[in-house]
C-alpha cells in the first residue's frame, strides 16, 4: 500500500475518546487500526522502508502496544523481534537482563525497560519501534539500553509523533503521522 493510502486509512480508523468527567483530556483509541486487514498488512512494509537500506539485524519495541507493532516491522525486514518489558507489572524475567530507566514520560512517570541479554549484542543494528512517541522517553531509554549492550541504534520508527520536529530529528525518528494529522 502506498504511504498516502496508509495515512488516510490510519486517520479514518482513529478515534479520540473521552474517558469521562474525571479526565482532563481525550485519550487515543487506535483499536480500529488492528481491525483493518489492509492496515495490518501495510504497517510492517511502511514502517520498515525508511530504514531498510541500513540493514537492521533486529527490531525492539516496548510493551504493551509495541508488542503488536514490532513483530510486523521485523517480519517485513526478515529479522527477529525482541520485546522490551517494563518493570511496572507482574512479569519477572528470570535471567540476565539489561535495564535502562526512562526520564519522566508523557504521563510524568519514570520506569525501567528491560531486554534479555542473550537476545541483544554488539553485532546488532537495532531498529526501535513504537506506536506513539510523545516525550521520547521510551525511545531514549531503549537507545541507552542498546548502547549498554554494545549494539548500534539505527533510529526509531513510529505510527504517531507527538513531539516537536526537532525532537524527532534528534531521536532519528520517522513517523507515518503526527498528532496534527489526527486533530485535523
Ligand atoms: O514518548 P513517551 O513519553 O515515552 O510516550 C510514548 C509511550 O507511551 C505509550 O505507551 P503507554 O505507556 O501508554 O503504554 P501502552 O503501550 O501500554 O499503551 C506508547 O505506546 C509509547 O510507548
Ligand atoms: N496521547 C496519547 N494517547 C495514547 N498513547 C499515547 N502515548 C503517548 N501519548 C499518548
Amino acid at each position: 500500500m502506498r504511504r498516502a493510502e496508509l495515512r488516510k486509512r490510519l486517520i479514518d480508523g482513529f478515534r479520540w475518546t473521552d474517558p469521562g468527567p474525571e479526565s482532563t483530556h481525550l485519550v487515543s483509541d487506535s483499536s480500529g487500526w488492528w481491525r483493518d486487514p489492509a492496515i495490518l498488512a501495510g504497517l510492517g512494509p511502511a514502517l520498515s522502508e525508511p530504514f531498510r537500506a541500513e540493514r537492521p539485524t533486529v527490531v525492539i519495541a516496548p510493551e504493551v502496544t509495541g508488542l503488536l507493532l514490532g513483530p510486523l516491522v521485523a517480519n517485513a525486514l526478515g529479522v527477529g523481534f525482541v520485546p522490551a518489558y517494563k518493570n511496572t507489572g507482574e512479569r519477572r524475567i528470570a535471567e540476565a537482563t539489561t535495564w535502562a530507566w526512562t526520564e519522566s514520560d508523557y504521563r510524568g512517570r519514570r520506569l525501567a525497560l528491560g531486554v534479555r541479554d542473550r537476545h541483544l549484542g554488539p553485532d546488532d543494528r537495532v531498529l526501535v519501534v513504537d506506536d506513539w512517541v510523545a516525550s521520547g522517553a521510551q525511545i531514549r531509554a531503549l537507545y541507552e539500553l542498546i548502547a549498554t549492550r554494545g549494539g548500534t541504534a539505527l533510529g526509531a520508527t513510529a505510527l504517531v509523533a507527538e513531539c516537536p520536529p526537532e525532537v524527532a530529528r534528534q531521536l532519528r525518528l520517522d513517523s507515518v503521522l503526527t498528532t496534527a494529522d489526527l486533530h485535523a
